[in-house]
């Protein structure tokens, strides 16, 4: 029998559940142990962690690229294998795994989430065709759907793949650092689409070194370091104790250097998109616009 799950939740509508589980590399590093957490669907999750702590191991153990040593992952219910089989996994790379200078059109990468649903010889169909126009409309880059893909901002890039995945229709859509590259005003915008995708039932798992903006729009926490050391409701999850177990002196360092002013129980944490994290008895918040920073409360 395996292991209760820590802080154990009995969902119904079960997304993503990982249960126990260790990944091994080959040259014997285990980059994670016995890490569980459960995330039901119709939820934005956030992974966070420092480098090397092992999202990215998360996501490719989600994805079936990397065997567990130990421990099993459902998503949606199903083996992981039968998930992938089915399509229903969607994945938004990070702009360093993709080579922008290989030729391609922005409506080729978002017809390439309409593979899974085609046969071998890969022919789109009608339904095809308008998959991929209806992605593109969604994140706003229609117009761009012409361009090569390496003519873009990173932003763009970033809505381009995000269109890719809702081209695939994916239920569950992995994210691997979605706001790196990307200027306030898009950033706004990528949230508010992961929230109606959410709303459609989805479930999306964000990895993020972006701390500002996890407890803005992120229902769940999962802080990864080798393992994963508490997940649940972002309010229980993402605070300062907590935080400062993942990051160590990292956070503080980063306190330290962004400008940080402490008064009574609130710690002011000035993130670099320029909208601070403030810790009030010991839990974040973000600061709203137009609410003045750096001035005692
Ligand atoms: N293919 C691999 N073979 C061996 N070790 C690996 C491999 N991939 C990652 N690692 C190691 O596993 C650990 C976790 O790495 P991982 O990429 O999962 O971290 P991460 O949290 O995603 O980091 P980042 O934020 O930098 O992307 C690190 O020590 C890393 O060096």
């Amino acid at each position: 029998m395996n292991a209760p799950l820590r802080h154990a939740e009995v969902e119904t509508g079960s997304g993503i559940a990982v249960n126990g589980a260790t990944v091994t590399y080959r040259n014997g590093l285990t980059a994670i142990r016995d890490a569980s957490f459960a995330i039901p669907t119709g939820t934005i999750a956030a992974l966070v962690g420092v480098n090397g702590s092992g999202k990215s191991t998360l996501f490719k153990a989600i994805m079936g690229f990397v065997r567990l040593a130990r421990g099993d992952i459902t998503v949606l219910g199903m083996p992981v294998a039968e998930a992938l089989r089915k399509n229903l996994v969607a994945y938004v790379p990070q702009a360093e795994e993709v080579d922008w200078n290989f030729p391609v059109l922005v409506e080729d990468v978002v017809m390439m989430g309409r593979y899974g649903h085609m046969n071998f010889l890969r022919m789109a169909k009608k339904a095809d065709h308008e998959a991929v126009e209806a992605a593109l409309a969604r994140v706003n880059m229609l117009d761009y759907r012409k361009r090569q893909i390496g003519e873009l901002s990173g932003g763009q890039k970033k809505r381009v793949f995000l269109a890719r995945a809702l081209a695939q229709d994916g239920r569950v859509i992995l994210l691997d650092e979605p706001f790196t590259g990307v200027d306030v005003k898009t950033e706004d915008q990528i949230i508010a689409l992961l929230r109606e995708l959410r709303d459609e039932g989805r479930v999306m798992l964000v990895s993020t070194h972006n701390l500002g903006s996890v407890p803005e729009f992120c229902d769940r926490t999962i802080l990864v370091k080798g393992t994963v050391l508490a997940y649940g409701p972002t309010e229980e999850t993402f605070t300062q104790a907590n935080l400062e177990q993942a990051f160590g002196g990292v956070l503080r360092h980063f306190m330290l250097h962004h400008n940080t002013a402490e008064e009574g129980s609130g710690v002011r944490v000035f993130t670099d998109d320029e909208r601070p994290l403030l810790f009030e008895g010991g839990k974040a918040r973000r600061h709203s616009p137009g609410e003045t920073t750096g001035e005692p409360r």
